[in-house]
């Protein structure tokens, strides 16, 4: 059982790991008298697996609740299904002391937030994640949003939850793509803030891929700890949260360019992988590191290039709508070691078109 703190003064909440706490969320909540009722907004998968288990703890304890699902999938991750959910909240009658819970992987998660950022201006909202990616990044720090067909969460808030509530038990089901897809974010942390870490990677790649209970428990809290320091020190990204965009630039470009048919964390490892390369050929990052950089990728099974059917001018109309693009220069996250990085906007056409290949 690990607890860590989002530190932001008044607005500062806990996310708590613990196996078996999915089957407790209801005394979790009563215990912190969050809201007096609750809409659970889950895709149709995590609903179908785990929605009753999460029901029937509230039910236990008394709080009302009501399940409202969407389709699964990124596709989905649109104002249409805002919408949609918006509608079903106003006519089940749920007002502004009544509470939203993101029960589900990134694209839950995204959209609750969102939802709860906006409806009736804002009601209370709490994470439940379940995929790897969730529970180690998404869940965490506030920043919610869609897509639009001109690119990635272009519309969204920084809204934070009021507490994250972690079972690492749910991963089992998890299909083997995404637990992958979160690997590549947990290799992020790695990357841009901690070598140890790295190194912890490297080393038990096998007992991680294997869901080693007391392993991952390490891996998930590590990850959040990282998170919570960045974003308790930058909670609206003007300057150091950026970090935790490294191989965003390129990868949420891939994930347009493809219309999303690469899910968001093998997108970010091709633009994880992408961002060393451009290191490299800048200067700023020694040849070793790459290596080790794209190989640890490589070994997870993580994708390190960028598929050759992909459009490279699409990709490059992406980056142009990436959220740090500041006076239509884009800047990119750059690794300058394994533990460490900077931000550049000093980047050539010549030098993307290499690293995209
Ligand atoms: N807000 C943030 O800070 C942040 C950070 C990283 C990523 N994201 C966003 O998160 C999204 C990606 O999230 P994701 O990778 O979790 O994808 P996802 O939410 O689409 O979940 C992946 C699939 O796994 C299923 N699933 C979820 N939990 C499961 C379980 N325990 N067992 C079996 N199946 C399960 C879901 O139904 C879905 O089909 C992207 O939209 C990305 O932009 C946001
Ligand atoms: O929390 C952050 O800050 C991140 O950048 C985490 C990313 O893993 C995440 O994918 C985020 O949604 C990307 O944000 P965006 O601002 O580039 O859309
Ligand atoms: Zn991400």
């Amino acid at each position: 059982m690990s607890e860590i703190t989002v530190g932001l003064g008044a607005r500062s909440y806990p996310i708590i790991i613990r196996s078996g706490i999915l089957e407790n969320i209801g005394a979790e909540l009563k215990k912190r008298k969050i809201a007096k009722r609750y809409a659970v907004i889950s895709d149709d998968r995590v609903a179908q697996l785990f929605g009753k288990t999460l029901m029937d703890s509230l039910d236990r304890e008394g709080l009302d609740s009501e399940l409202i699902t969407f389709a699964h999938g990124e596709a989905n991750k649109n104002l249409a299904t805002v919408g949609a959910l918006a509608s079903a909240l106003a006519s089940k009658g749920f007002d502004r002391k009544d509470g939203i819970i993101g029960f589900g992987g990134g694209v839950a998660g995204d959209i609750a937030g969102f939802v709860a950022s906006s409806y009736m201006r804002g009601v209370e909202f709490v994470q439940v994640p379940t995929t790897l990616l969730a529970q180690v990044d998404s869940s965490v720090g506030g920043k919610t949003g869609v897509d639009i067909p001109e690119g990635k969460n272009l519309v969204g808030a920084f809204y934070q939850p009021k507490g994250v509530f972690i079972d690492s038990l749910v991963l089992k089901t998890l299909p083997e793509q995404e637990l992958l897809g979160g690997l590549a974010e947990v290799i992020k942390y790695g990357v841009i803030r901690d070598r140890e870490f790295f190194d912890f990677l490297v080393h038990n790649r096998e007992r991680i891929l294997q869901l080693d209970p007391a392993v991952m428990e390490k891996t998930i809290a590590t990850c959040c700890l990282i998170k919570a320091d960045v974003v308790a020190e930058d909670e609206r990204e003007g300057d150091v949260r950026r970090i935790l965009n490294y191989g965003h630039t390129i990868g949420h470009a891939v994930e347009g360019a493809s219309n999303y048919t690469i899910i968001h964390g093998l997108a970010v490892s091709i633009g994880m992988a992408a961002a060393a390369r451009l290191a490299c050929l800048k200067g700023v990052l020694p040849e070793g590191d790459r290596d080790r950089i794209v190989r640890a990728l490589d070994d997870y099974g993580l994708p390190t290039s960028v598929p050759a059917e992909l459009d490279r001018s699409l990709i490059k109309k992406y980056l142009l709508t990436d959220k740090k693009v500041v006076g239509g220069k884009v800047h990119y996250v750059l690794p300058t070691a394994i533990g460490d990085t900077v931000i550049s906007a000093d980047v050539t056409e010549q030098q993307i078109d290499i690293v995209l290949g």
